[in-house]
C-alpha cells in the first residue's frame, strides 16, 4: 500500500502580536505534488502563517515540518522553501537568465550546470527563448512568471506565493490563473498560495483553507467549499451567494423551515455540526444558479417556501456571467439570480413581475451563533 507524502505539515501554530491573535491554532497537511491555496479577507492572517512557513517569522507556539522536519529555529535560506512575493524584486540591470542563475551563484554551483538548470527553468515557465532579454523588455505576466523561474531552478519542494497576481490588470491575471495551474502540473512542485480572490483560488486549486480572523474554516476541494460549505463565512465568502436571516420554525430529517421576519418562508439543508432548536435565527443561503425563474407573475395569496415574486431591477450583462437583478417583493431584498446563455429568459424586462423558485437541496442553513 502506497501513502501519501506530505509535503507540508503544520500543528497547532499560533502567532500573537501583543494581545491580538494572528494565527489560531492552525492545523494542516499538504500532500506532495499539490496545488493548495490559503484562502481569505484581508487581514485573516494567511500572510502571517505564510512567512512562518519560509522561516522569516517564527510561531509562538505550535510545528511546523516540511517533509516531515521540524522547521523551528530553521532560518529561511536553510528552508526547502522559498517565497514569490506580489511585488517582484527582479534585477533591472542583468538579463532575463543572469535573474534565474543568481541563486545558484549565491550556491557556488558550477557554471555548465547552472546554464542547464536556469535553460530548464525557464523552459518550465514557458520562456526558453528570452535568456537574453532585459527585465524591462519583458510584460508584467513574464516577469512573473521570471520571479518563479528564479525561485523553481532552486528546486524547493515547497514554493510558497504570496498574492503574485495582485499587481497584475484584470485581464493578465485571468490569464496567469491558467498559467499558473498548468505550470504547477508540469513541475510537479508543491504551490503554497494566498490569495483573498476566490476565483483565484476556486480556479487552480486542489485544496483550499478557507481563513477567517486567523482561524481555519475549513479545508477541502473547490467543489467541496463551493457545495458543501461547512460555515456561514464559508459560503458567503466562496463564490456568490444570496442571503437572509430568518427564523426557525420546524425541523425534520436534517432540513429546516426558517421564516424571514417580513413572512418569507425558506426551506433547506441544516449545517451537520449545528445542533439547531425552533426558534433559532439561521443564516439562508442560496446561489444565484440555485434559482429558477418559474413563471410570468402569478399573484399567490399563500405564498410557498423557497417562492416568491420579484420585481426585475436591472439586468446585468456579462457574457457567460449574465445575471439579473430582482428585489423580492415580500422583503424588498435584492437577489441575484443568474441567467443561463440558452436564451431562456431573454425576454425579461426591467420592471417585470415575475416568480421565481429554488430547492431545499441547494438552500444551506447555518446556526447564527450571537
Ligand atoms: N508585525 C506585526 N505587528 C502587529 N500586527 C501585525 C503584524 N503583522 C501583521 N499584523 C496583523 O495581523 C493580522 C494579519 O495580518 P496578515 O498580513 O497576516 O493578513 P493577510 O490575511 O495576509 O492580509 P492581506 O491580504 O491584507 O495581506 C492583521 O490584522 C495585521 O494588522
Amino acid at each position: 500500500m502506497t501513502s501519501t507524502l506530505i509535503d507540508l505539515e503544520t500543528r497547532h501554530v499560533n502567532k500573537h502580536y501583543g494581545d491580538f491573535t494572528a494565527v489560531n491554532n492552525v492545523s494542516l497537511k499538504i500532500e506532495k505534488g499539490s496545488f493548495f491555496s490559503i484562502l481569505g479577507p484581508s487581514g485573516c492572517g494567511k500572510t502571517t502563517l505564510l512567512r512562518m512557513i519560509a522561516g522569516f517569522d517564527e510561531p509562538d507556539s505550535g510545528d511546523i515540518l516540511i517533509q516531515g522536519d521540524s522547521m523551528l529555529g530553521v532560518p529561511p535560506n536553510k528552508r526547502p522553501a522559498n517565497m514569490v512575493f506580489q511585488h517582484l524584486a527582479l534585477f533591472p540591470m542583468m538579463s532575463v537568465a543572469e535573474n534565474v542563475a543568481y541563486g545558484l551563484k549565491q550556491r557556488k554551483v558550477q557554471a555548465a550546470e547552472i546554464t542547464k538548470r536556469v535553460n530548464n527553468a525557464l523552459e518550465s515557465v514557458d520562456l526558453g527563448d528570452s535568456g537574453n532579454k532585459r527585465i524591462s523588455q519583458l510584460s508584467g505576466g513574464q516577469k512573473q512568471r521570471i520571479a518563479i523561474a528564479r525561485c523553481l531552478v532552486l528546486e524547493p519542494k515547497l514554493l510558497l506565493l504570496d498574492e503574485p497576481l495582485g499587481a497584475l490588470d484584470l485581464k493578465l491575471r485571468e490569464h496567469m490563473k491558467v498559467e499558473l495551474k498548468q505550470m504547477q502540473s508540469r513541475v510537479g512542485t508543491t504551490f503554497i498560495y494566498i490569495t483573498h480572490d476566490q476565483s483565484e483560488a476556486l480556479v487552480m486549486s486542489n485544496n483550499i483553507a478557507v481563513m477567517n480572523k486567523g482561524s481555519f474554516e475549513q479545508v477541502g476541494s473547490p467543489s467541496d467549499l463551493y457545495y458543501h460549505p461547512e460555515t456561514a463565512f464559508t459560503a458567503g465568502f466562496v463564490g456568490d451567494a444570496n442571503q437572509w436571516q430568518a427564523s426557525v420554525s420546524h425541523i425534520e430529517n436534517g432540513v429546516c423551515t426558517a421564516k424571514v421576519s417580513d413572512g418569507l418562508t425558506l426551506t433547506g439543508h441544516i449545517n451537520p455540526n449545528d445542533a439547531l432548536q425552533t426558534g433559532d435565527l439561521v443564516d439562508v443561503f442560496v446561489r444565484p444558479e440555485a434559482i429558477k425563474i418559474i413563471a410570468d407573475h402569478t399573484s399567490q395569496n399563500d405564498q410557498q417556501s423557497n417562492q416568491v415574486d420579484c420585481i426585475v431591477i436591472d439586468l446585468l450583462f456579462n457574457g457567460a456571467n449574465s445575471t439579473a437583478l430582482l428585489k423580492e417583493t415580500i422583503s424588498n431584498k435584492e437577489l441575484h439570480v443568474a441567467l443561463p446563455q440558452t436564451g431562456e429568459y431573454s425576454g425579461l424586462q426591467k420592471g417585470q413581475t415575475i416568480t421565481i423558485a429554488w430547492n431545499p437541496e441547494q438552500t444551506h442553513c447555518f446556526k447564527v451563533v450571537s
